[in-house]
């Protein structure tokens, strides 16, 4: 299908309103539902010794796998843990073991943070790769008057860079899942082997705003799942369903949490149940109604999928992001979309104090973006079997803000900078001192070899931070969602600056 026509034929509902804006040049206020009353605004609303020695420090371990730990202790036993993991058996053999070599995986929400590094990661690789996206995120930026620190390129101009660069095509369907007759005409011309569905609406703050972006959250997410389900089953009941959950499904309760299912007694009866959902903002609840509907998909038609319950992704560069400027991922450090350690880096650069919410003991599982590549590799390559819902915990380490707050000031510290930090009023709802240890093993034993958190990854993203300063609006960098005080009433701009 041209490219046109699935433009003109894929956009409707809350993303046709905000891509028509756009293109018109119409103010979305007037238009739209979920659209924001000033767009002008910018504030942003809108060897075997080695071997014993990990050994011998995982023995010692237990005490390092409480909060109570010292950041260092925690992350030599992380290391150890992973060290002494057998390699699994078709990574010894170099041999994907049940997928395909080169599979076609279609890429839902492909222009985005996680999803654009991702498609060019597995096109580097070989495999067949289209990118579906409806683009809305661009737009959120517009809404909000945000913008990613790095200059991004339009999603064609992306593409078509990679073409000259590699020769490789990433297939392009512009549209919105939630319009299940743009989906179905997808599948049925790309023919996915599996899709990794990351087309959500992402930020926690986002879906805590207003009401109207409360449903637009729960609408898109819920309903763009369900529709991949149905197309799946409808014109693919082969193609694995690659699935972004995150770890803030589980919340933090005061026990270990697993990797998606619990063995539980209860009344001298035993049963392997999901582990207990206890999101923490209309988002995270989005996600776990989804895993909800796909477990129940796989159980009732026999589609297969696995639910990737990602921890908070750091980093800009990959590989492939990093080779040539009109490649470059986005980056965001602002308050609705920004992720912790990604803020803190431009925080430093510019010279702003660390925004540690609350006490930041807020303890969450971390990884590095390009581990969340490889593993929608492993997943994909190493796909789950007809009718099985498979669950895996996607991070690396663990780390509480105040970790990150330190971490980030020593590296500015290495650069010349002085970083300082400071306790702002935590904007959510949350434990902010709270026992954490989540397992995030089944990644490991496929063959991730995680690339952990260290002082060069530190450096290049505040250089990164450093070499776009200029693009920095420091007007986005506090919090102004607040969880207690959201509304039916639609935001502003200035209102939720203020707020
Ligand atoms: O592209 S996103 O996930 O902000």
């Amino acid at each position: 299908m041209a490219q046109s026509t699935a433009i003109s034929a894929g956009i409707s509902g809350s993303a046709r309103f905000l891509l028509d804006c756009k293109a018109t040049g119409q103010s979305c206020a007037t238009n739209a539902r979920y659209a924001l009353p000033n767009l002008e605004s910018k504030s942003f609303l809108c060897g075997q010794n080695a071997g014993l020695r990990n050994k011998a420090i995982l023995r010692q371990g237990a005490n390092a796998r409480t909060h109570k730990a010292t950041l260092k202790e925690r992350r030599q036993v992380a290391r150890a843990t992973a060290a002494v993991k057998e390699p699994a058996v078709g990574e010894k053999a170099g041999v994907v073991e049940n997928g395909k070599d080169k599979e076609r995986v279609m890429i839902i929400g492909g222009d985005g943070y996680c999803g654009w590094a991702t498609a060019l990661h597995l096109s580097a690789r070989g495999h067949e790769v289209a990118i579906v996206d409806n683009l809305v995120r661009r737009t959120f930026d517009d809404q909000l008057g945000l913008q990613t620190l790095t200059p991004i390129s339009s999603v064609h101009t992306r593409v078509k860079k990679w073409k000259q660069i590699k020769n490789k095509d990433i297939k392009l369907f512009v549209g919105d899942v939630c319009e299940f007759d743009f989906l179905a005409d997808a599948f049925q011309q790309f023919e996915p082997d599996a899709v990794v569905h990351f087309g959500e609406q992402r930020s926690a703050p986002y879906s805590m705003i207003d009401r109207s972006r409360a449903v637009f959250t729960q609408h898109n997410n819920v309903i763009g799942t369900l529709n991949v389900m149905f197309a799946i089953k409808e014109f693919a009941p082969q193609c694995h369903l690659v699935k972004l959950g995150t770890m803030g499904e589980y919340g933090t309760p005061n026990i270990d949490i697993e990797e998606g299912f619990i063995e539980i007694t209860h009344n001298g009866r035993k049963d392997v149940l999901p582990f207990p959902k206890q999101g923490g903002s209309f988002y995270h609840l989005s996600k776990v109604h989804d895993s909800h509907n796909i477990a129940f998909a796989c159980k009732a038609w026999g589609i297969r999928a696995t639910d990737l319950n990602q921890g908070v992704v750091y980093g800009v560069k990959t590989e492939e992001t990093s080779l040539d400027e009109a490649l470059i991922n986005r980056l965001d450090y602002d308050g609705v979309f920004g992720t912790a350690l990604n803020r803190f880096c431009v925080q430093a650069a510019v010279g702003h104090p660390l925004t540690i919410y609350g006490k930041g003991g807020q303890t969450r599982g971390y990884l590095d973006i390009r581990d969340t590549v490889r593993c929608l590799e492993l997943a994909i390559t190493r796909p789950a079997k007809l009718g099985e819902f498979r669950v895996f915990n996607q991070f690396t380490e663990q780390f509480s803000v105040r970790d990150l707050a330190k971490l980030v000031t020593e590296a500015g510290r290495k650069l010349g900078l002085e970083v300082k930090s400071i306790n702002v009023e935590n904007p959510r709802v949350e434990a902010e001192e709270h026992y954490y240890n989540a397992k995030h093993s089944k990644l490991i034993d496929m063959g991730l070899e995680p690339h952990y958190l260290n002082d060069s990854l530190l450096d290049s993203l505040v250089n990164v931070a450093i070499q776009y300063k200029d693009r920095v609006d420091y007007e986005q960098i506090m919090p102004g969602v607040s969880w207690k005080k959201i509304g039916a009433k639609p935001r502003t701009g200035v209102a939720l600056a203020k707020s």
